[in-house]
């Protein structure tokens, strides 16, 4: 008899595979002449292929173990001349797995950076050549979908972006003409605090890696056209940084949601080669504490200086916005 059920899809990985890189670039006899650089990436490698039989047949010969993935992994954060764009990393650990494993089609590859900044030390601001600071606890996000399902190139889909950028504004914030009903108790304001933890989120267009020849560049290197992709160098990532806190900072907002899309324009407008831009903003409340238990006025938007956060619910707005 046969069953009456199937496998719809199945994809499995390693997650949260940890992960610090030293470059050392200077002299490395002479002490203070040490110069290095750090990266510490939290990598997600997810796989989808011909793997059905290792979940309906117990069969365990498609399966690369997920602790096999973790060391390719380490093995390339070795040996990557791209360890220190975590964008062509996870191209290269994608483009790596899927061309080694035939029977392998598809790659997810999930990068996580964590801020390290190199110090500045004295007072002429001298950038410290081996030391770093945690200045922020926002990260760079970036995925990599690697399709290996043509036989001659590999296909790059490549979403990079930040999450948990925490910002706030405490005027040139209003919020009024909303919907009024019997559901209503939120005032109009014209002065309010604008604060959110910024996700922000941007697809590249799509990439055709063809697959290279030589066997040997293939075992340890990336393809050439990686190396070459100049659209998510280090300039991509400091533009939508700085075009999110610009337009936060300068945007006289009429909503969380009008400033949302004139962020993601802005960015669509100074990069070429990003396609759609997606953010997720909660808005987080400040609350002006109400003192009319000692008739002192904190609630008109003018005289409102105590505040106090409220920390659920928050609201959640997002969109995605693209090029026509
Ligand atoms: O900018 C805002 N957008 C909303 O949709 C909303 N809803 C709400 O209660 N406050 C706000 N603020």
């Amino acid at each position: 008899m046969s069953e009456e059920f199937v496998l719809a899809n199945a994809r499995y990985g390693k997650d949260k595979v940890r992960v610090l890189r030293v470059v050392r670039s200077g002299n490395e006899d002479d002490k203070a002449g040490r110069h290095h650089t750090v990266v510490e990436y939290n990598v997600t490698v997810l796989l989808e292929g011909e793997i059905e039989t290792s979940y309906t047949k117990a069969d365990n010969s498609v399966v690369v173990a997920t602790d096999s993935m973790k060391n390719i992994t380490y093995y390339l954060a070795k040996v990557s001349p791209h360890i220190l764009s975590p964008e062509r990393f996870a191209m290269h650990l994608g483009t790596h797995i899927v061309s080694k494993y035939a029977h392998i089609k598809k790659a997810f590859i999930t990068v996580e950076q964590l801020r390290w900044s190199r110090i500045v030390i004295g007072p002429n601001g001298q950038p410290h050549g081996h030391s770093f600071v945690r200045d922020g606890e926002d990260k760079r996000l970036v995925n990599v979908e690697i399709d290996g399902t043509s036989p001659s190139t590999l296909l790059a889909t490549v979403t990079s972006g930040l999450t948990d950028l925490l910002v706030l504004k405490s005027t040139n914030s209003s919020f009024d003409s909303f919907v009024r009903d019997e559901y209503t108790t939120l005032p109009e304001v014209d002065d309010r605090i604008f604060s959110t933890s910024v996700d922000l989120s941007y697809v590249f267009s799509k990439l055709e890696i063809p697959l290279p020849k030589d066997e040997k560049l293939l075992e340890l290197l990336v393809p050439e056209s990686i190396a070459e992709g100049s659209v998510w160098d280090e300039e991509v990532k400091e533009r939508t940084r700085r075009a999110t806190l610009d337009v936060f900072a300068e945007d006289d907002s009429a909503s969380v949601q009008a400033t949302l899309y004139k962020m993601a324009g802005r960015i669509l407008k100074e990069n070429a080669g990003i396609d759609s831009v997606s953010y997720a903003l909660p808005n987080k409340h400040y609350i002006p504490v109400d003192m009319r238990y000692i008739d002192v006025d904190n609630l008109t938007p003018a005289k409102a200086e105590v505040f106090t956060p409220l920390s659920a619910p928050s609201g959640l707005i997002s969109a995605t916005v693209k090029r026509k």
